[in-house]
């Protein structure tokens, strides 16, 4: 099994959770489809709460600020089922929701709303945090060597927690040091890094950063960090280019520490 070297400058760990910590199939097949199915009714139980009216409101700055930038939006044509106002606006946000989950959308408004409607799905048992089986151990090693390890996903911190706090291995969040999202900016923005580095309180080029997205890999590259790309059944493809360019493992065990006893 060939090894990728994390180099005696790095102090901390940087992981990305799709497709890096965590199966695309765990986020497209289970996370993404309880939203959809539980949209309408997540939103007419909780539309008077003030966390899910800080949410709607975060969604529709979104969808202004979507068409300023003249992004598609759907148009919201007149159903014969819907009456009163608060039925419409309802099925205004069902309708925003569906097609940013569509598009994939990262935007933070989307993602910190999901992360809401997914609190229930973990704390009830109903979903549990899938993650591949050589993370944990990899993660006790760095950490027993003084590493410290932090998450950097498009997920908002909360879903983070959740899938790491209700994983299939039990409550694993005394394993990260802290947690990143998009309200640090977008991952495929070299600033982000910069911003991370910063918090946590080092140089860019101390971090190792563990991604399956190459866009990801490219902005954090250019903030001095170093970056190896997670390759595993179900990411998507690397071209020749990629594959010749960046340091690649399968499992996060091919990684060894240089210069740590
Ligand atoms: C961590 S919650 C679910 C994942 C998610 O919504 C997402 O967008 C994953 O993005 P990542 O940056 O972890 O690839
Ligand atoms: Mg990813």
């Amino acid at each position: 099994m060939a090894t990728v070297s994390i180099p005696a400058c790095t102090t901390a760990l940087l992981l990305d959770i799709e497709g890096t910590t965590t199966p695309i199939t765990f986020v497209k097949d289970i996370l993404f489809p309880y939203i959809k199915e539980h949209l309408e009714d997540y939103l007419s139980t909780h539309w008077e709460e003030d966390e899910c009216k800080q949410d709607v409101h975060l969604l529709k700055k979104q969808i202004e600020e979507d068409m300023k930038q003249n992004r598609a939006c759907p148009v919201h044509t007149v159903d014969q089922t819907v009456h009163t106002d608060e039925e419409k606006a309802i099925r205004e946000v069902v309708e925003n929701v569906l097609w940013q989950m569509a598009a994939d959308r990262k935007s933070t408004a989307l993602k910190q709303f999901q992360g809401h409607m997914w609190r229930t799905a973990y704390t009830s048992g109903r979903i549990k945090g899938e993650v591949y089986q050589d993370v944990v151990p990899s993660i006790r090693t760095w950490r027993g060597h003084g590493l410290k390890v932090y998450i950097y996903s498009s997920g908002s911190v909360e879903a983070q927690k959740l899938l790491f706090g209700y994983s299939v291995e039990g409550d694993l969040l005394e394993l990260f040091d802290g947690h990143f999202d998009t309200s640090i900016g977008a991952k495929v923005d070299t600033k982000s890094y910069e911003r991370i580095a910063e918090r946590i309180g080092c140089q860019p080029e101390e971090i190792t950063f563990l991604t399956d997205v190459t866009r990801e890999a490219k902005a954090a590259e250019e903030a001095g960090i170093n970056v190896v790309v997670v390759v595993r059944s179900g990411n998507m493809e690397l071209t020749d280019e990629e594959r010749a360019h960046y340091n690649l493992v399968t499992s996060f065990s091919q990684l060894q520490l240089m210069g740590r006893a």
